[in-house]
This record gives C-alpha cells, structure tokens and sequence, in this order.
C-alpha cells in the first residue's frame, strides 16, 4: 500500500515542528529521514503513526484513512519490556489484533505464536525466542523491536533512529535488516537517521526536513554526501 501524506502541519503553540509536508512512500521501498535535531523528524514520525494529530494535513493509505494497526513505529532503543522474553515481546505486536481475554492471559492462538517464531526468523534472530531481552545486545534488542513491528502486520514500517545507540558494524546490520523486511513484506518503511552514510545501498530513497519543511526528496542514487549536508546546513532551529 502507498502512504499519501498531504499538506501536513504540527505546531507546538508557535513552534512549527512541521511544516506543510506532502510525500509518498510507495510499499517495497525504504525511505530514509535525514535532518538535524529539531527538524521536525519524530514530529513527523509521530504524526504518521498517530501518536500525534496534525494540526493541518491528512495521511492515506491508498487513499483511505488509515487504521492504527496498519502503521507501525519502532522506537529507539527498541523500547522492550526487559522482564519478558523475545517471543513475549514480539507477541505484544499482536496488540489489538486478538481477542481481549488472549491478550489478558498471554495464552497466544498457535498460529499467531508460530507467526512470531518466524518474524523473529525473518530478523536473524532463530534460537533467541526465550531469552529474556535483558540479556540481548543493543542489535538484537533492536531486531526484536523490528519483529515485533512485524507482529502488527502493518503496511507502513517506520523507526525513529532506530541504530542511534549502536556501533557502526551494529548498526548497518540493523538497517540491513530493515530493508530486508520492508521489500520481502512489501511494506511502505520510513527510517530517520542521524548517520545516513550507512544507510548508502539500503536506502532507496532520501527525505530531508529542515525546520519543519520537506527540502529533499530525492532517489537514493542523486543523493550524495553534499546534498545530505545541505539538508543539515539549512537547519538553524
Ligand atoms: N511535545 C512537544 N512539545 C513542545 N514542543 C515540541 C514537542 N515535541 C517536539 N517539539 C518541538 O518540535 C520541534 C521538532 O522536534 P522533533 O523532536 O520532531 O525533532 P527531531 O528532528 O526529531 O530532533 P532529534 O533529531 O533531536 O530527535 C523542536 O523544536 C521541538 O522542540
């Protein structure tokens, strides 16, 4: 499914976070969010997923309003319940999608515990289903938030920095990670980054904001490391 955002503004009193932003991200491609901070980037993010209400502007999926499942946010840092194990955590993407009293006694339906099994399959981590998350790295915590974005069965991915606090080598994996899913799912995926070098051969598109305003769209390939730095020189929030 394609995400149609149109004219979409956020204020925070007189503080325009964003600022009339329209863009299309098509389902199979990888889109990466690049800006300085306080650009606008988790605004946005927040705005798509409806975290946040716009104050001017819609967002569609395939030019209908779309419902809180079909988007999904991963968050920094994964965002996990540490207690609980991987499986655990990916199951709780099934939030809203099962019946109250399952969700209440954590007794899954068999066919929605093998489809965990394989989103924790698809994001490399086979084997790692009953380890509490605690004791996972910052990468495979990262996988396990990516899987249980999954879990949701959404048509749009979206990550806000998702490798912010992971090493270089780390954090390529995770975004390769990322893209894999996005096209083998066929999803629409959004990624912000403060490190958009490694997001080169992954990312198929760039956006950038800048004070709130979308001042790149552009494919992957026209995109080089002045363009990027420009997005960034035009901050000055
Ligand atoms: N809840 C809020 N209340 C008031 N102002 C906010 C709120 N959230 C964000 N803002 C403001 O909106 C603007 C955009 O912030 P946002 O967090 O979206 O930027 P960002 O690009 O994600 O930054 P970073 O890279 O530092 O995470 C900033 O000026 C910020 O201070």
């Amino acid at each position: 499914m394609t995400l149609s955002v149109q004219r979409l503004t956020k204020r925070y009193d007189d503080d325009v976070a964003v600022s009339d932003v329209s863009m299309t991200l098509p389902d199979g491609e990888l889109a990466v969010l690049v800006g300085r901070s306080g650009a606008g980037k988790t605004t946005l993010l927040r705005c798509l997923n409806g975290l946040e209400q716009p104050d001017e502007g819609t967002v569609s999926l395939d030019g209908s309003t779309a419902a809180v499942t079909d988007i999904a946010l991963v968050f920094q840092a994964g965002a996990l319940l540490d207690s609980k194990s991987a499986l655990e955590n990916v199951l709780d993407g099934s939030l809203g999608r099962e019946p109250a009293w399952r969700e209440l006694v954590g007794w899954h339906a068999p066919a929605t515990k093998r489809a965990a099994i394989e989103r924790l399959h698809a994001v490399g981590l086979d084997g790692y289903a009953d380890r509490p998350v605690r004791t996972l790295s910052g990468g495979q915590r990262q996988r396990v938030g990516i899987a249980r974005a999954l879990q949701q069965e959404p048509a749009v991915l979206l990550a806000d920095e998702p490798v912010a606090s992971l090493d270089p080598a780390t954090a390529e994996s995770v975004l390769e990670r990322l893209g894999a899913v996005v096209r083998d799912h066929d999803l629409a995926g959004l990624v912000s980054l403060h490190q958009p070098d490694l997001a080169r051969g992954i990312a198929d598109r760039y956006l950038g904001l800048a004070d709130g305003e979308l001042v790149l769209d552009a494919p992957a390939e026209d995109v080089d490391a002045d363009r990027i730095a420009e997005v960034y020189d035009r901050g000055i929030r």
